[in-house]
């Protein structure tokens, strides 16, 4: 098991970031998506991994990014074909993330059956808060997530709602893909998820544990 130290800087080994998509029923019917009865998984790019202090870039071909505040599971040591029963095992702590969506381009994607990776995985679209050791969260399942944009809170939500809870996410993602060190779990947005301006501040939190500020700008061309 790695310690918590050595996961401090999760963020910048190039590890993977396994997404969970339409995992907060509210959420799949705002955007018009049936409930899921599978969990609905993606990737990002470790280079989608941006910490406080820089910015979130728009990508240059979406005109419509929208934020989705999510908890993020990290996992500690390597797995496979984990069982549900001890899953929790192979947490080493948690961490706030947003999962930024190119959501205009998701739905051309979505349209024509092409992968989301133009809409997920582009630079930027990862912030993420610093690690929060296990220690620090009894119950991750009883968690409100929350996020505002310039001051007005646009996403609140509790963990408890998820549809498939951590523990049978960790188990059914690591029959399909090996579950490593370092490796992280975006485990899905509650509902409110809205489209961000040039220049505008997101500023995101899970409870009062912990929180996280974000400006939203054009990449310098
Ligand atoms: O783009 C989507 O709506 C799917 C997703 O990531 C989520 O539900 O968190
Ligand atoms: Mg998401």
């Amino acid at each position: 098991m790695a310690s918590s130290k050595n996961l401090i800087r999760f963020w910048e080994w190039g590890k993977k970031i396994i997404c969970v998509g339409r995992n907060y029923a509210e959420h799949a019917k705002e955007l018009k998506n049936a409930v899921p009865t599978e969990p609905v998984l993606f990737l990002k790019s470790p280079s989608a991994y941006v910490k406080e202090g820089f910015p979130v870039l728009m990508p240059y071909y979406s005109s419509d990014l929208h934020h989705e505040v999510e908890l993020g599971v990290v996992i500690g040591k390597r797995g496979k074909n984990i069982d549900q029963t001890r899953a929790m095992e192979y947490v080493e702590g948690y961490a706030l993330c947003l999962d930024m969506t190119a959501r205009d381009t998701q739905d051309q994607c979505k349209k024509k059956g092409l992968p989301w990776t133009l809409a997920k995985a582009f630079d930027t679209s990862c912030p993420i808060s610093d690690f929060i050791p296990k220690d620090k969260i009894q119950d991750p399942h009883n968690l409100t997530l929350w996020l505002k944009v310039n001051g007005i809170l646009r996403q609140e939500g509790k963990t408890s709602s998820m549809i498939f809870p951590i523990p049978f996410l960790i188990s059914y993602i690591s029959k399909i893909i090996t579950l490593e060190e370092g490796d992280i779990i975006l485990t899905g947005t509650p509902e409110g998820v809205a489209s961000v301006r040039e220049h505008d501040e997101m500023e995101a939190g899970i409870d009062n544990i912990i929180s996280m500020k974000f400006k939203v700008q054009k990449p310098a061309l």
